[in-house]
């Protein structure tokens, strides 16, 4: 049975990856397995039959046979359990690798996603400007303290993990905003996961759905 995720049919980052099937797609092409996806409008995210396999109208899905999962940290470790490639098999690093995962969502992305709040939902507001100074002193804090950790190390627990990948994926979105830039060793972090084949595959699959939409 071939696995389906959903995805965006027309994301707003206009195909840059950032949305969450990228990092779905990521771990699939990680451990070789082959997967659908079923685009979906926002309208059809609001359905019954969306609403029914994701109860708050969001994509990623994730489908294999009778399994149904949403989340994305819930279908990447789905998918590290069962496939080699993205934790290692001895309980102790299998363990800290998880842990990276959980650290990535619950520790550094939170106020990298309050930044967009801001910046998305909240710009007209008078208090946006200094809210954005204050959103953006916490993620550098978070951020000075990956970095510290990380040092000169290429990933977080020796090889490759699904802790990375998250990682690498929570960190993508502040590439424009230029917060990256100001931790070097953490740019070049991102930057080796970005080089990675599987990202790469994972990234022009994505882009490919935007460009066939503006293509005539
Ligand atoms: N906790 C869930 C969150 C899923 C989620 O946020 N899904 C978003 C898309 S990925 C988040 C996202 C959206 C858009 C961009 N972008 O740059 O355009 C980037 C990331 C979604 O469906 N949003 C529509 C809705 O909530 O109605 C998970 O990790 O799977």
């Amino acid at each position: 049975m071939t696995v389906t995720i959903t995805a965006f049919r027309q994301s707003p980052d206009r195909g840059a990856g950032l949305a969450r099937d990228t990092r779905v797609r990521w771990a699939l092409e990680e451990v070789g397995v082959p997967y659908d996806v079923r685009l979906l409008s926002f309208r059809e995210m609001k359905e019954a039959g969306h609403l029914a396999l994701q109860p708050f109208g969001q994509i990623p899905t994730y489908e294999d046979g009778d399994l149904v999962l949403f989340e994305t940290g819930a279908i990447i470790f789905h998918i590290a359990e069962r496939h080699a490639g993205l934790l290692p098999s001895e309980t102790g690093p299998r363990a800290r690798a998880i842990m990276w995962m959980f650290a990535a969502l619950n520790t550094v992305e939170p106020p990298i996603l309050d930044r967009t709040t801001t910046k998305l939902a909240e710009s007209e507001e008078p208090w946006s400007e200094q809210r954005l100074r204050l959103t953006d002193d916490r993620i550098r804090i978070r951020l000075g303290q990956l970095s510290d950790h990380l040092g000169d190390a290429e990933w977080l627990e020796g090889g490759f993990s699904a802790g990375d990948l998250m990682m690498v994926s929570v960190l993508l979105r502040l590439k424009a905003s230029g917060l990256l830039g100001e931790f070097p060793n953490l740019a070049a972090y991102v930057a080796r996961g970005e080089d990675r084949p599987a990202y790469k595959r994972a990234f022009a699959a994505q882009l490919a759905v935007f460009t066939a939409l503006s293509s005539p």
